[in-house]
């Protein structure tokens, strides 16, 4: 591999495999994004667009691949990817595997050897507790935290006796998932208020770690809730802390007190909480100076801070990307100077979840947002159970669940299901159903928050979303009463053929796109069916049925019924078990 620039200018994005020599191409770019070699989960060479080289940081190029659906850590957030040479950018890429997706796999092999018990016993459960130990310290959390969640599991796991119809690995996932909560803080811990307004948030942390961006996010996300903010710069010594944060304050539309660096960071800090309290602002949120490492001086300066605002949340801001260490540093920084929880920045950038994981258990203090990206909208309240179900491979259900309800009104939710229970689910209710998953946002990340569709390719999403389109097409070329009537188009040629014409496609695939809505119907009632506590039609009803079908005198009126009913029971479930593709699919 050449050292040379591995970027091909202005090559549009795609993820089709290509061989390195093809990507070497040393031309600069001149669109406003250039095409980068990637690593693929299955060490496959991608081709990814990134932001022009010399504006973006490198954790910046990482959220860019994990909006892209593609594991990446970058090897330091402060350098610049132009600073870095492409040959250590493409072996960065090849090294550090997604370690997030490395521990959710790794516990997915751990149940997997309990697939055969049907029993959990202090034998069987022993390899599958040596999988999750090594899991969780690859993940790098720290090693007593660590001992003590394998000893808890171990015990909550064999004490929990036999449970009529759960499986043994589902029994465990069950208790590890409980346990990864607790180990994380049970609830999410929202931000306190003080009584009387206003409210002084003071934001700790060392050099680097997001702190001035996490003032602006947590200015936007708080303004969200309806609350007057105000923010204060105290970072005197970084020469363009005070701008960035300016810039940031215009940017989420909320005042920035600043009084330039000629006078102590406490000082401002007092005129800051003056000019809120004028103000009647609610919230004031005061940005301090980082260090490299945690010195006295910038101790000392944050215990006068404290001690002029009386702040009611000191929140230690910390890089996930830390590990471990970002636990040890909540730690200390709780020791020395007392704080109420730390945000977690660059979990998008980091995989490994070391630090989500170790935080509470290692300084007793919760964590109590998390930073997924750099613009504004990305900060989050920490919902411990949401990121255990994320770990776990069950995807972020609750977050999917709510982001659907802001969408999707309760009465259509509950008609939709009926149609479906009815299997009378028609076009006007797909149409309905894409345009609500759009507004959800970019299908990728809805996917991601979807159990079992976290394994979904970039290029399978891609592929998706033009099919939605193509059948969006079609179906605006129906009339109303053919929306309302599928089988309308499923018994009349003339009728699919207009639609084709209207629509700019092929006949077969109208044709399809009609019989795929049949399937979908079959496979949609069996979905909700076995969700509602039932069980996959043709299987366990199919082996119930033929054992009536066998008691049933041969030639009888009965055993001809149940044989009639068994063959449309199994078609159902032909069908509902046909095409792997989604609606829509070619
Ligand atoms: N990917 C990603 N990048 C982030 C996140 N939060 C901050 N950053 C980036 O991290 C870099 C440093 O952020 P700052 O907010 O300047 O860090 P700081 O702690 O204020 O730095 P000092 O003032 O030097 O102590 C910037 O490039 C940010 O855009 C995050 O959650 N995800």
């Amino acid at each position: 591999m050449e050292s040379r620039s591995l970027a091909a200018a202005g090559v549009s994005t795609s993820s089709a495999s290509v061989c390195p020599r093809s990507a070497t191409s040393t031309s600069s770019s001149t669109s406003s994004f250039r095409t980068i070699l990637s690593v693929t989960r299955k060490n496959s060479l991608q081709l990814l667009r990134v932001p022009p080289a010399s504006t973006r940081s490198l954790s910046s190029i990482s959220s860019h691949f994990l909006q892209s659906n593609t594991p990446f850590r970058s090897a330091s957030e402060n350098s610049t990817f132009g600073r870095c040479s492409e040959r250590t950018y493409f072996r960065v890429l090849t090294v550090r595997a997604a370690m997030f997706d490395q521990l959710t796999n790794s516990l997915e092999e751990a149940w997997t050897k309990l697939r055969k018990e049907d029993v959990l016993t202090r034998e069987n459960i022993k390899e599958p507790m040596r999988d999750i130990r090594r899991a969780l310290l690859e993940a790098d959390v720290s090693l007593p935290v660590v001992r003590s969640f394998v000893k808890n599991v171990t015990e909550k796991a064999i004490g929990s006796g036999v449970i009529k119809g759960v499986r043994p690995d589902q029994q465990l996932v069950k208790v590890v998932n409980d346990e990864l909560v607790k180990l994380m803080g049970g609830e999410a811990a929202e931000i306190d208020y003080a009584k009387t307004k206003p409210t002084v948030i003071l934001m700790a942390g060392l050099q680097g770690v997001g702190k001035t961006t996490a003032c602006g996010k947590l200015a936007l996300y708080l303004k969200k809730k309806g609350k007057k903010c105000m923010m204060v710069a105290t970072d005197i010594y970084r020469p363009a802390a005070i701008d960035q944060l300016v810039t940031l304050g215009k940017q989420v539309d909320v005042p920035v007190f600043e009084a330039g660096n000629q006078i102590k960071p406490a000082e401002i800090a007092k005129l800051g909480l003056a000019e809120a309290r004028k103000k009647s602002v609610d919230v004031v949120i005061v940005d301090t100076a980082g260090r490299l490492q945690v010195d006295k001086g910038m101790m000392d300066e944050l215990k006068q801070m404290k001690k002029v605002l009386n702040p009611t949340e000191v929140l230690l801001v910390v890089d996930a990307m830390t590990g471990q260490e970002a636990a040890a540093l909540v730690s200390a920084f709780n020791l020395e100077i007392g704080i109420t929880g730390a945000i977690l920045t660059k979990l998008d950038g980091d995989s490994r979840g070391g630090a989500a994981l170790s935080v509470k258990e290692v300084s007793g203090k919760p964590i109590k947002f998390v930073g997924q990206g750099e613009t504004m909208e990305a900060l989050e309240l920490f919902y411990p159970d949401r990121l255990a179900g994320r770990i776990l491979g069950m995807g972020d259900v609750l977050s999917f669940v709510e982001k659907a309800e802001e969408v999707m009104l309760q009465e259509d939710a509950e008609e939709l299901q009926k149609k479906i229970m009815e299997a009378k689910f028609d076009f006007n209710d797909f149409l309905k159903q894409t345009r609500a998953l759009a507004r959800m946002g970019p299908m990728n990340r809805v996917m991601g928050m979807l159990p079992g569709m976290g394994k979904v390719s970039a290029e399978q999403i891609r592929e998706a979303e033009k099919s939605l389109k193509i059948v969006e097409s079609m179906i605006n070329s129906m009339t109303p009463k053919e929306r309302a009537n599928p089988e309308l188009l499923a018994q009349s040629p003339s009728r699919r053929r207009r639609v084709a014409l209207g629509s700019g496609r092929s006949q077969e695939q109208v044709s399809q796109m009609v019989s795929q809505l049949f399937q979908m119907r079959a496979r949609m009632k069996n979905l909700m069916s076995v969700m509602q506590g039932g069980s996959i039609p043709g299987l366990d009803n199919l082996e119930q049925s033929l054992k009536g079908a066998r008691k049933a005198p041969p030639g009888t009126a009965k055993r001809k019924k149940i044989r009639t009913e068994l063959q449309s029971k199994y078609a159902a479930a032909q069908v509902a078990g046909a095409s792997p593709k989604g609606f829509g699919a070619r």
